[in-house]
Formats: C-alpha cells, structure tokens, sequence
C-alpha cells in the first residue's frame, strides 16, 4: 500500500535503533499507532498510564540510548510531560511523539475533546518547546518527514528529549520515504582546532601539580564516553572519585576508583580525597543542590571541566570539542602519576564490620543492604528510587560489569517501577533489580502488572518504612504519613487468571534470605518483595544529607527592601 507519515516516523524510529515504543492509545493517535505497529522493527508495549509510559521510555532510553513514548493529545500528552522532564533532566533522548486534533479543525473554530475547550490547540506544542530540546508540530504531510528528521536528529545530538506532534488525519497521508538515516544519526566532531588547543591549556593546567582527582558525573555516561574515562584515567594514573548520580559509570574495583564523592556522606575515601586534591578534572560533573549536599560539598578549587561538547579551564572555554574525542586524545599525553594513589592508601577507611543477622531476627535496613549487596553480580542492573534507597544503594559495592541506575537530577517518587520495566525489556540478558520505599511504590504500581504482562522477571525490595522517610527527615510533618497497602497481596491482584507474579513479605532476616532465593529461580514475572522495617531506621547518611539541604531550602529571602 501507500507509503505515509506514520511509515515514515516507525522507519525512522527503527533506523535509530528502536525496537519497542511505549504508547497510551487514544482517538488523536490510533491511525499513526497502526502505523508504528506495522513496522517489522517495531514492538509495541501498551503502558497503564502515560505518565508511565514516559518513564519506561525513560528507562528503556537508559538502556538503549534512545526511546519512543506515542501518546493521545493534551490529556496524554500532559502526564508524558513528566517523563519527558526526567529525560531532559536526566540527559536521555526521549522521542515524546503526540496525536493532534485533524487539520481542519483551527480555521473551523471546532471545540474539541480532550482540549481545554476552546479552539486554539496550540497549548500543547508551546508547552513540549519548554521541557525539549526541540518541539515540532506537523502542519501538511510534505512538512513531515523535514520535522520528524530534524526533531530526533536535535535529540541524538543533545542527548536530550524532543517533541513530535501529528495530526489525527496525517498519520495515513501520503508520504515520500526517508533518506540516508546518517543525516540524522552522524554526531558533530570535534573542532580540530579547538580540541588541540583544549589539550594544550589540559597540559598547563596540569603542570606542576601533584595531586590531580578526576571527578566523574552523570553526563560522563549519556555522552558515552565511559570507555575513553577509563583509557584516560588509566593514562593518568590518579585517583577517581565519582558523584552519586554517576555510580556505576567507572569500575568501582578499579585500584584508582576512591568512593562516590557525596559530600559528608560520601563512600569510601572520596570526600577526603576530593579535599586534598591540588588539581581537579570534572567529567560530565553536575552540581546541584542534591550532588553537594545543600551546597556544604562544593569543590574550592580552580576546575577543569569537561562537558558533552565543551571544555572549560580557569580562564579558558573551547567549544565543539566532543568529551569522547578529548578524553581518548588526552589519553595520548599525559604521563603517569601515581602521587594520588600513594595518598589513598594513606586515606582509605577500614571496611566497616558487617553484622549477619540471624534468621529470626526482625529485618532491618542494614541487613537488607547486606543481602541485596550478596545479590549484585556482573548482570545486575540495580535501580534505586528517590528515598532512603539512593543513599542504601550508593553504599553498595558494584561489582565488575554490574549497572545502577538513579534519577537524581528529577528525583520523581516511582520512576524505577515503569522506568526499570522499560530497561528490562531492553535488557532481557541482564537481572534487573529495584529498591523502592512504599511512598515511591504507591505513585507508579501499576506498572508491575505490565512486568506481569510481558513476563518480565524484575525483583522488586520493597522497603516498607511506613511513610515518607526521606521527606520526615527534610522536614517531618502529618503529610509524610501514608495509607499501609498490602504490597505482596496487591502484587497477587495484577496476576488475575493468567500472571505469574510473586508477592513476598519478609519480616524477618530469615525470610528475606528465603525470598531473594524464590525470587532469583522465578523467571516467567515480576517477584515483589515487601520488606519491612522500622519508620525510624534510616541511613545516618540520609539523616545528615537531609539536614543540610533542608538548611538550603531555609536560606532567608535577600533583603528585597533596599
Ligand atoms: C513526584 C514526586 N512527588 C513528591 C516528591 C517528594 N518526595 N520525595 N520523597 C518522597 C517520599 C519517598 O518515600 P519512600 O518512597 O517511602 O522512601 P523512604 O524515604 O525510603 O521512606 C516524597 C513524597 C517527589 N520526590 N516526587
Ligand atoms: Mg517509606
């Protein structure tokens, strides 16, 4: 049959390396999801809700690089915002793509459903240009294939997510197939110029100092330059430390790595190593709020950073030069130093002593960490959600090969349920693992019944403190009190006639142990395992991160007066 606008999107998905897209039927999107649907390449998978299916697209692009979220207009589009917000914040290009009303509404004046019930649709289309790197809305069939290669083109390049709105009656009009897809996908490469002249100003920097650290942040891996990390580190011979939200991005079993640099509640050696350093390398670094523990963790001293696609050195910026591309070139000039390396030894901590509880002990948060570390292999993809998870996942010790994945940056209650559902799907060969506290869990569980639907093996510890613990220790109040859910029996509800769910409860040590067990031989779905403790057993790490950034959120308004 014809060839049209919807062919041409799902080849152009599928040339990028889509295979599966997350979608949220609706009468804007249906012809166009019967488009994408056709597609040899393409899997459809239908998600609960589309601010689920925002965040498994999140996570799938975690995976694999790029992913696709097809949603109906305005009362879709709306909770994919959220998502696709993750995405931008996250570094993650989200193809966010939304059915629009038919072409001959507008000049009709038509009120229509699902809008705000007035006959200007353009609301939606401003909004994407907000939380996008590029938002296109396709006026006539010819303009489709210009604004759907220049939409994801933008992504690819900037690592972050764009918009693509298709009217209800384009998706089947005629269409001319798709060029080249290297005219979308080529990266931008280094300025030759700019990236020697970066190098040079790398070699002053450098000069004369003693004690260099390289900092690792989240950027490091979306710009896929882990590999080139590692060959310049190795060149420098210095101590690597990483921040929270780049755990997993450099081997913590690598004789240079030093702990995640988090501040006063950083691991292993990292924050005094940080604080002795003489010369600092920031890869893909980012300091918020969140990473500098309420602006307490800081670095004072003069930086060189490297960015996706700059470098910048006290007195210096170089634009166009790529990090992968200076990283490996820097890896040809440095020499060894070992200085650091010397100093870390001096530095590093006694491993802390671990107690085994045993079996019939109540469970406690320290002996879940200590089961959930036995677990990690070199297959484990571990996500934590925002709560007392981030701080008991980033204690944890990743070993060779194993993956972690955190939100830091947009920090949203819930997004590694759907988020770690659209990563698995990606990953089938590897085990996905999630910690969750129940607040987080209450926000996205419905996405576990599409773990059960697709069979996706993913174990869930769910640790029920009873309450928002990480809000409690921000700032306490009555609104950080929940409603008790019976987890393992909600779990049992999704498998209805033909699911394959476990819901396991562990009070105890001993049942915990039994659980993973299960868990780890039960392959055709999800195991949740609800995990409870006690609402005041937390991390002393979430206790005094949570101090100081409360302390931020106090800081008095500026005198506006004068
Ligand atoms: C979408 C969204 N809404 C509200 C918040 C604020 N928030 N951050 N953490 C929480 C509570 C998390 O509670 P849990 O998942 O039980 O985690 P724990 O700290 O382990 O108890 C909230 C309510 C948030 N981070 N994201
Ligand atoms: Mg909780």
């Amino acid at each position: 049959g014809k060839f049209t606008v919807g062919d041409y999107l799902a080849e152009r998905l599928a040339q990028v390396g889509i295979r599966h897209h997350f979608v949220v039927p609706g009468d804007y999107n249906l012809i166009l999801l019967d488009k994408l649907q056709a597609h040899p390449d393409l899997k459809e998978v239908g998600c609960a809700n589309e601010l689920n299916c925002s965040l498994a697209a999140e996570g799938y692009a975690r995976a694999n690089g790029v992913s696709a979220c097809v949603v109906t207009y305005s009362v879709g589009a709306i909770s994919a915002f959220n998502g696709t917000g993750s995405a931008y914040a996250e570094n993650l290009p989200l193809i966010l793509i939304s059915g629009s009303p038919n072409t001959n509404d507008p000049s009709q004046y038509h009120i229509l459903h699902h809008t705000l019930g007035h006959p200007d649709y353009t609301y939606q289309y401003e909004m994407a240009k907000k939380i996008t790197c590029c938002a296109v809305a396709v006026p006539r069939a010819i303009d489709a294939p210009r604004l759907i290669d220049r939409a994801i083109r933008a992504a690819i390049l900037a690592r972050k997510p764009c918009y693509i709105e298709i009217p209800t009656n384009l998706a089947g009009a005629t269409c001319v197939r798709p060029g080249p897809i290297s005219a979308v996908m080529d990266p931008i490469t280094s300025d030759k110029n700019a990236l020697e002249a970066a190098a040079k100003c790398a070699a002053e920097y450098l000069d004369g100092k003693l004690k260099p650290v390289i900092l690792v942040g989240p950027k490091a891996g979306r710009a896929g330059a882990e590999r080139e990390l590692l060959q310049f580190a190795e060149a420098m011979g210095c101590a690597v430390a990483l921040q929270p939200a780049a755990k997993g991005m450099f081997p913590e079993d690598h004789k240079q790595f030093v702990g995640i640099f988090w501040g006063q509640v950083s691991s292993d050696a990292a924050d005094a190593m940080v604080h002795w350093a003489d010369a600092m390398i920031c890869v893909g670094a980012v300091f918020n709020d969140y990473s500098t523990v309420g602006w307490t963790a800081v670095p004072n001293i003069p930086l060189m950073t490297v960015d996706m696609d700059h470098v910048t050195f006290p007195g210096a910026h170089f634009s166009r030069v790529r990090m992968s591309e200076f990283l490996s070139h820097l890896a040809t000039q440095v020499t060894f130093n070992d200085t650091t390396m010397i100093e870390y030894k001096r530095l590093k901590p006694d491993p802390p002593h671990v107690h085994t509880a045993e079996r019939e002990e109540a469970l406690s948060r320290k002996e879940i960490s200590r089961q959930v570390q036995e677990m990690l292999t070199d297959k484990t993809s571990l996500f934590v959600d925002t709560g007392d998870s981030w701080f008991n996942g980033i204690q944890l010790k990743l070993p060779p090969g194993a993956k972690f994945e955190i939100e830091m940056q947009w920090g949203h209650i819930g997004w590694s349920i759907p988020a770690a559902f659209g990563y698995a799907l990606r990953h089938p060969d590897r085990h996905t693992i999630v910690l969750v506290g129940d607040g987080s869990f209450q926000v996205t569980a419905q996405e576990v019944s599409q773990m059960v639907r697709y069979k996706v093996p993913i174990t869930i510890l769910l640790i029920n403190n009873r309450g928002y613990t990480i809000e409690v220790e921000i700032h306490d109040g009555s609104y950080n009190k929940i409603k008790n859910w019976d987890y393992a029996l909600l779990v049992q509800a999704f498998n209805s006639t033909d699911g394959h769910a476990k819901g396991l409860l562990a009070n105890t040590a001993g049942e915990l142990a039994d659980a993973i067990k299960m868990a780890e031989s039960h392959k055709e779905g999800p195991t949740l395992i609800e995990c409870t403790i006690d609402q005041d057993d937390c991390s002393k790490e979430l206790i005094t991160w949570g101090h100081y950034v409360a302390a931020a959120n106090a800081r008095p308004p500026r005198n506006m007066s004068v």
